[in-house]
């Protein structure tokens, strides 16, 4: 769905008004504007063509790719949370691009999200496109809302995973995953 720039804007203003802030003043006087087309640039993101490739040499093992950035925002508060995201899938016969996998990820992380439900978006997407054997996602995230507000407990990494197809049913293919998401860190 395309943003309301117009109710964009109103919201905004009005957001300020009822922080106490005059949204005439300089500094603020464009926010409005400049956070609707922020919007718009998001909503632009959801949308890219994933192109798949079926002559490919007959690949068949793990694609991985490692350390993805990843900003999203929470929906509880409308701060953002943020990281990194491990991709991995086993193709059955195709393949796609490999920044098609970071353009999934960004696709479904700017909206009001729940690492839970990211995860599983991105996860469920790659199973619906490319038809793989499997996929794995790992996002490791720091909350905003946990770290400047609330609790105030800075530093912490959420760490969610979906597994799908031969990640969850073979137990080599799992480890051989999260022994390669490991390395990096070591
Ligand atoms: N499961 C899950 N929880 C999240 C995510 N992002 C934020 N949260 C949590 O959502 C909860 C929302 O809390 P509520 O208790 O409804 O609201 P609140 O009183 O503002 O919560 P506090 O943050 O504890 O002050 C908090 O515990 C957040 O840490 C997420 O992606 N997944
Ligand atoms: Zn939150």
């Amino acid at each position: 769905m395309a943003v309301d720039k117009e109710k964009m804007k109103q919201a905004v203003r009005l957001f300020l008004e009822a922080i106490g802030e005059d949204p005439n003043r300089e500094g603020l006087k464009d926010t409005p504007e400049r956070v609707a087309r922020m919007w718009e640039e998001f909503d632009r993101m959801r949308d890219f063509d994933f192109k798949l490739f079926e002559e490919f040499g007959n690949y068949n093992e793990m694609v991985l790719v490692k350390d993805i950035n990843v900003y999203s925002i929470c929906e509880h508060h409308l701060l953002p949370f943020f990281g990194k995201a491990h991709i991995a899938y086993i193709p059955d016969k195709i393949v796609c691009g490999l920044s098609k996998l970071v353009r999934t990820v960004r696709a479904f992380s700017l909206s009001p999200q729940l690492q839970e439900r990211l995860t599983n978006q991105i996860a469920d997407f790659l199973m619906d496109n490319l038809k793989p054997k499997g996929v794995a996602v790992v996002l490791e995230m720091e909350h905003l809302c946990m770290s400047m507000r609330g609790v105030m407990s800075p530093g912490h990494l959420t760490v969610t995973s979906a597994l799908r197809g031969v990640f969850l049913s073979d137990m080599r293919t799992r480890e051989e995953f999260l022994k390669l998401i490991r390395k990096e860190k070591e």
